[in-house]
């Protein structure tokens, strides 16, 4: 084993590697059991703050993973590995219960064996002696947050072809068992697989605790199930050199990947006499990766997995189970369910597996020599061009890295991904398409390559900070081509208005921002094109941030999740450009509809005008349209955007309907703004249809408004008619409202006859002219020939015979009354007022009446002029 001064002397010259730690705890110094936490201090890695939501899918893939795998092979091993015909029993069922349920599970699982456990362990135990005993170079790993730089002996290949000789030599050579051996044992060790996964896991969190390898470059969070799942410890070892992470990573299960699809190829050979193409194809494939791995080792030093994650089931788990067993998942498809492929197809599937090889070590290789030659190197014939940055490690020091910006890493900040998809992709092809199952793989690569460059985003912004917003700004894309084109931005988010339940404009934005996986290039877009204060800008990244961090609300997480699919389906359909002119002008209707859902986030009401004008610019939209569906719509902030836009032009016509429409739903802010609006017109229309709309809907406080209204556009003719339909209502407060603004005699006259009572109750209310009720009451006593009554009525002096153009003495012609008739005349006398004369007069000329009013009638009338 080196000692601490080989190390250092051994460490590579570029700018990461020469650093060790120069405090006395050098990196190869077993640090005491102290459960300090080191998180102190600035530093980088594995999240602390995590939130309920990733607790819970941690403890689901814990839960759930080893179920999975243990599925597909039941499904595999019973079915052909058919997917769906595992659960028809239990669909087919009589009665579903948990019993039953139960018992279907467990009929799932595999046989534990101790043959299976013999094998598994047998060989976990062979590794770990070839890992730690063959010969092999030192390399090193990245500097870590605490600013360790280990160690590894790098001995794989030895590994590999040491091993695979021996299976071999052993089976097919010496006939000392089958080479068939692993496939025979293959659900044996499934569970044997599993055990050592769980055991692992569990040691390496107790190990963590009670006696960590580097204390410094342990993570703790809040959760245990997180700290479980992602791990603590940063490279948990055994005495110096037998680093779990490399160990597990890179020995039982990568090997073991080769040797279970030889294995799983010569069972078909034993079933069928031959080995088919896809068999080899894939086995060549599979092959090629697992040799370049450990013909790569050092490079893989240097990858996410070992200077980035901790040790805890995801790794430990991972490469005990989930590697051999589900990355191996072609070969054991192809020999329950044997494909000859055609020579084209074959030929197509390996070259696209070449392909993504060649993109794949390309790409890795280009990153290794730039940081090896410290940047003095040449990428695709060009010196390479980087950014050199500064990070600091927890100890306060600051050390120096490469980001290559030429090259495939100029082109996308993953490229190597793109090219592992490649490879992913041909490896399923091999299988043809009879079933899902050996597609798994490319999902699960996919996603796992997704949620990589997330979690490696964030780790790398809080290692490099600026340096890696500056590097982001040169190399947009994150994997390939996962920007939008401008124009789809601008539909999007107008698309996004057009469908409610897209929610917030502004939350939208912030998705797409992310979507487009460039927050500040999108976000600049954005304000530029709806001319939005940089404030806005600020605002939104703000949310932007929180809707990323840990803390956000889960419920506020969930909105985002599904604003974030419906974008998905969005830009698909926005990438049609016969969309864009509809898309505009109706996200202008709904925008301005949305508006109170804009101020939710603060928008100024200048800042939405400003947006539905530059909407407007773009697409000329029918504004008396808009005015009357916004009061449909009854949205007054919205209306409030666009009425206070004088240079609109909104047609009197459209503002009186639109008037209409608030009073039809009582919304009282929306006619306050529509009210307000100043006609251009020297004859404004009425508003007697908009107060008649207000009554039917009951709506006390827009039939104020209507009746205050400042240009006074309700006329008599439109109270009456309002208080006609409010006396049938019975409704006392809207009825006294309506007298209270001034309705006609007549009006009164007609509804007493509806509402006798209720006409009085209305008229005794306070604020009432006293005028109405004498009038009423004078009726009364006219109808009931109470003539008494009226003459103290007209002597109190709340009326006149005058009132409403001598209205008394024409209902006392019309109801014959001729004692009313002669008093009110008597009356007219006195007041030298001749014009009731000539009322009676008139009449009398006009209309036959009958001698029995007629004669009493000119007699008395006789007498009162010559008194
Ligand atoms: N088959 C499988 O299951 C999987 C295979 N893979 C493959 O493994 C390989 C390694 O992948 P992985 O570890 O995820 O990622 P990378 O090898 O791409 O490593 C990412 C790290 O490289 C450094 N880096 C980022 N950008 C640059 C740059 N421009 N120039 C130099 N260094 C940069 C950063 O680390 P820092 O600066 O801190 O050194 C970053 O964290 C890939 O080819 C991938 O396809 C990956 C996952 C699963
Ligand atoms: C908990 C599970 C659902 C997920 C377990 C994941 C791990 C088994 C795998 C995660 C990352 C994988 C690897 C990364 C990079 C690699 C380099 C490549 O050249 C060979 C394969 C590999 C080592 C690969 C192996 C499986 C993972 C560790």
């Amino acid at each position: 084993m080196p000692t601490k001064n080989e190390l250092r002397s051994r460490a590579p010259k570029s700018a990461d590697a020469d650093i060790l730690p120069s405090d006395a705890k050098g990196p190869l110094v077993k640090t005491t059991n102290a459960k300090e936490d080191h998180q102190k201090g600035k530093t980088w890695g594995r999240a602390r703050d995590v939130d309920a939501w990733t607790i819970f899918q941690c403890f689901i893939v814990m839960a759930f993973c080893p179920y999975l795998v243990i599925y597909f092979w039941h499904a595999c091993d019973a079915y052909k590995c058919d997917l769906v015909a595992p659960v028809m029993p239990l669909l087919n069922a009589k009665e579903l219960s948990l019993k039953v349920a139960g018992e279907w599970i467990m009929a799932t699982f595999p046989k534990p064996t101790t043959e299976g456990f013999a094998l598994f362990f047998g060989w976990l135990f062979f590794q770990a002696a070839l890992y730690a005993f063959l010969p092999g170079q030192i390399g090193y790993g990245q500097m870590t947050p605490a600013g360790f730089v280990l160690p590894y002996v790098v001995n794989g290949l030895l590994a590999w072809f040491v091993t695979h000789a021996l299976y071999f030599g052993a089976s097919l050579g010496l006939g000392l068992f089958s080479a068939t051996l692993v496939y025979d044992h293959w659900g044996a060790l499934l569970i044997a697989a599993n055990f050592y996964g769980y055991f692992l896991t569990g040691f390496s969190y107790v190990k963590a605790h009670l006696f960590p390898t580097h204390p410094a470059d342990r993570k703790f969070s809040s959760s245990a199930i997180y700290d479980m799942f992602f791990g603590i410890e940063f490279n948990p070892r055994l005495g110096k050199m037998f680093d779990f992470k490399l160990f597990h990573n890179g020995r039982p299960g990568i090997v073991a990947w080769t040797l279970i699809n030889a294995s799983f190829a010569y069972a078909q050979y034993v079933q069928i006499g031959y080995i088919t193409n896809s068999m080899v194809l894939v086995n060549i494939l599979h092959a090629i990766y697992v040799l370049d791995f450990f013909y790569n080792e050092d490079w893989y030093l240097r990858t996410i997995d070992i200077c980035h994650d901790h040790f805890g089931f995801y790794l430990a788990w991972g490469d005990s189970v989930w590697l051999p067993f589900m990355y191996t998942l072609q070969t054991h498809y192809l020999v329950r369910n044997p494909v000859d492929l055609s020579l084209p197809y074959f030929c197509a599937v390996a070259a696209l597996g070449l392909f993504g090889y060649y993109i794949f070590r390309t790409v890795n290789n280009q990153k290794n020599l730039v940081r090896k030659t410290n940047g003095d190197c040449k990428i695709w014939g060009k010196p390479a061009t980087f950014i050199r940055t500064k990070f600091i490690t927890s100890d306060g020091k600051t050390h120096e890295s490469l980001l290559l910006t030429s090259g495939f890493w100029g082109v996308s900040r993953h490229f190597n991904y793109v090219g592992d998809l490649a490879i992913s992709l041909a490896m399923c092809m091999t299988c043809g398409f009879g079933h899902l199952l050996p597609y798994f793989y490319i999902v699960y690569m996919y996603i796992l390559l997704i949620q990589r460059i997330g979690r490696d985003d964030e780790r790398c912004r809080g290692k490099y900070g600026d340096y890696w917003v500056q590097y982001g700004k040169v190399v947009k894309y994150k994997l390939i081509m996962d920007r939008l084109p401008a124009e789809v931005i601008q539909a999007i988010l107008i698309h996004a208005e057009i469908n409610k339940d897209l929610l917030q404009f502004n939350l939208v934005c912030r998705s797409f921002a992310a979507a487009v996986q460039d927050t500040t290039h999108a976000l600049e877009h954005i304000r530029r094109r709806f001319q939005l204060p940089r404030e806005w800008m600020k605002r939104c990244k703000q949310m932007n941030k929180m809707a990323v961090s840990p803390g956000l609300d889960p419920a506020d997480k969930r909105v985002w999740r599904q604003v974030w699919t419906r974008l998905a389906t969005l830009s698909k359909q926005l990438r049609e450009p016969d969309q864009l002119p509809f898309a505009y002008k109706t996200a202008l209707f709904v925008l301005a509809s949305q508006a109170d859902m804009l101020q939710l986030f603060q928008f100024s009401a200048d800042t939405t005008l400003r947006i539905v004008q530059s909407i407007n610019s773009a697409y000329p939209i029918d504004w008396d349209t808009a005015v009357i569906f916004l009061a449909t719509a009854y949205n007054s902030l919205a209306l409030d955007y666009v009425v206070s836009n004088h240079l609109l032009n909104i047609s009197d016509t459209a503002i009186v309907t639109a008037i209409e429409e608030a009073a039809v739903g009582g919304q009282m802010e929306a006619l306050s703004l529509l009210l307000s609006c100043s006609s251009s017109d020297p004859q404004p229309l009425s508003l007697d249809g908009a107060l008649n709309q207000a009554v039917l809907a009951f709506k006390l406080d827009c039939i104020e408004a209507i009746l205050n209204d400042r240009f006074k556009r309700v006329t008599c003719a439109g109270r009456d008619s309002a208080l006609e339909q409010s006396v049938v209502f019975s409704d006392l407060p809207m009825s006294t409202l309506l007298v209270q603004y001034g309705v006609s005699f007549d009006c009164l006259t007609s509804v007493l006859y509806i509402a006798p009572q209720f006409v009085h109750q209305m008229l005794e209310q306070p604020g009432v002219d006293p005028g109405y009720l004498s009038y009423v009451l004078l009726l009364e006593s006219m109808y009931k020939s109470d003539c008494n009554a009226s003459r103290q009525i007209l002597n109190e002096g709340g009326i006149t015979i005058m009132v409403n153009n001598y209205a008394p003495v024409r209902k006392a012609l019309e109801w014959r009354r001729t004692d009313h008739l002669l008093l009110f005349l008597e009356v007219a006398k006195r007041k030298s007022d001749t014009e009731p004369f000539k009322i009676v007069q008139k009449y009398l000329d006009q209309n036959e009446t009958p001698d029995r009013f007629r004669e009493p009638l000119l007699a008395g009338i006789e007498a009162i002029k010559s008194k």
